[in-house]
């Protein structure tokens, strides 16, 4: 009889990934399409004492009893029920460091694109619109190089952003975060300021916090009210963290310019979103880390902190779940 962990995996992971898993854990794999059934997974976790990927609640914990770790191929893992985990005892782990350049990327591809309305101008050159002639100004957007950003959140993918945004761009730094950072403000040039003020004086301003209870719904309308009416919004963190009624609301109302979102309420979008219908927002379908390179450094370190989770190694445990880790 096998004296490995027992381990079950949620969705499909690169060949190599599998062949590591294999020869430390007695594994159960998905390689279909997506991700394994709901009702799969409750069958399959009951014996499990390790599991990679999806939500991780009340319900499932109740039928695995001899769960341990539950590990997830992101950085974000608001899909954890963390009470519920650690009322069973399960110890969380996620992706931190591996994605964070790549995030950063789409931030900026999302506010130049949203500045510079590439994929509005983009459409009107296809369209032909072009060719019916312009006064030029209806095509302007707003710069980017020099002017001010806003980042909300200033942790790993914020520090990521606020490199490619202040030595790529020579773009001027405010951040808020849970508190001010020296090396930041030193490095960067930046200024740490209250959430108010930073609205009010970002050109861009981009949200990049975890979504927890603390974060949700924090930009609304009373946050809308406060921005220029030139500010270009980014929100990549998760879609709750902005009410995405009071977006739609400031947008509708032009009370700011123009919006780059990755991240939404609903995930997929319905299509009838009216944020969809706005030629001023640009729309991605929750693609931040999704390069290849990056999506298999996230899978490896995934399998990595499950096996070592497991057998009382190093592995990026959940800052909230840290204590039950055994000494
Ligand atoms: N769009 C996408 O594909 C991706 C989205 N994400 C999202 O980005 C988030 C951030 O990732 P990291 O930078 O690695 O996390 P991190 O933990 O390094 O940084 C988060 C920062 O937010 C700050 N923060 C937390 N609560 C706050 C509050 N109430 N007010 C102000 N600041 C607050 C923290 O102090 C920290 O500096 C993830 O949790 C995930 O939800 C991450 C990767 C890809
Ligand atoms: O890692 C995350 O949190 C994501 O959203 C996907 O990369």
């Amino acid at each position: 009889m096998s004296t490995k962990p027992k381990i079950l995996v949620t969705h499909k992971l690169p060949e190599t990934v599998q062949d590591y898993l294999n020869l430390h854990a007695d594994c159960t794999f998905w390689n279909e399409e997506g991700s394994m059934p709901r009702s799969v997974i409750l069958e399959k976790v009951s014996d499990a004492e390790g599991i990679l990927g999806g939500t991780i609640d009340e319900e499932l914990l109740s039928f695995a009893p001899r769960l341990r770790v539950a590990s997830t191929s992101s950085v974000g893992y608001n899909h954890f029920d963390l009470d519920a985990m650690r009322a069973h005892g399960v110890i969380g782990t996620h992706t931190p460091y591996v994605l964070d350049s790549t995030v950063a990327d789409l931030v900026l591809a999302l506010m130049l694109s949203a500045g510079r309305r590439i994929a509005e101008l983009d459409a009107y050159v296809k369209q032909g619109k072009w060719q019916k002639g312009t006064s030029g100004t209806e095509l302007f957007g707003v710069d980017v190089h020099h002017s001010t950003l806003g980042i909300i959140g200033m942790g790993r993918i914020g520090e990521a952003i606020a490199q490619r945004a202040v030595f790529g761009f020579d773009m001027n730094l405010l951040y808020h975060s849970r508190s001010p950072k020296k090396e930041i403000d030193e490095r960067f040039n930046a200024r740490f300021c209250e959430l108010d003020e930073l609205l009010r004086e970002s050109d861009y301003i981009v949200v990049m916090t975890p979504l927890t209870p603390e974060t949700k719904h924090l930009i609304g309308e009373e946050q809308f009210n406060l921005m220029k009416s030139s500010a270009i919004f980014i929100n990549a963190s998760r879609g709750a963290t902005v009410d995405e009624q009071a977006l739609i609301k400031a947008l509708q109302q032009g009370k700011i310019r123009g919006a780059g979102l990755d991240v939404f309420d609903i995930e997929p979008t319905p299509v009838d979103n009216p944020l969809l219908h706005m030629p001023n927002v640009v729309t991605l379908p929750h693609i931040g880390s999704a390069t290849a390179r990056t999506r298999n450094d996230m899978a490896e370190l995934a399998a990595k902190n499950l096996v070592e989770a497991l057998n009382g190694g190093r592995a990026y445990v959940v800052q909230e779940l840290k204590d039950l880790v055994p000494n």
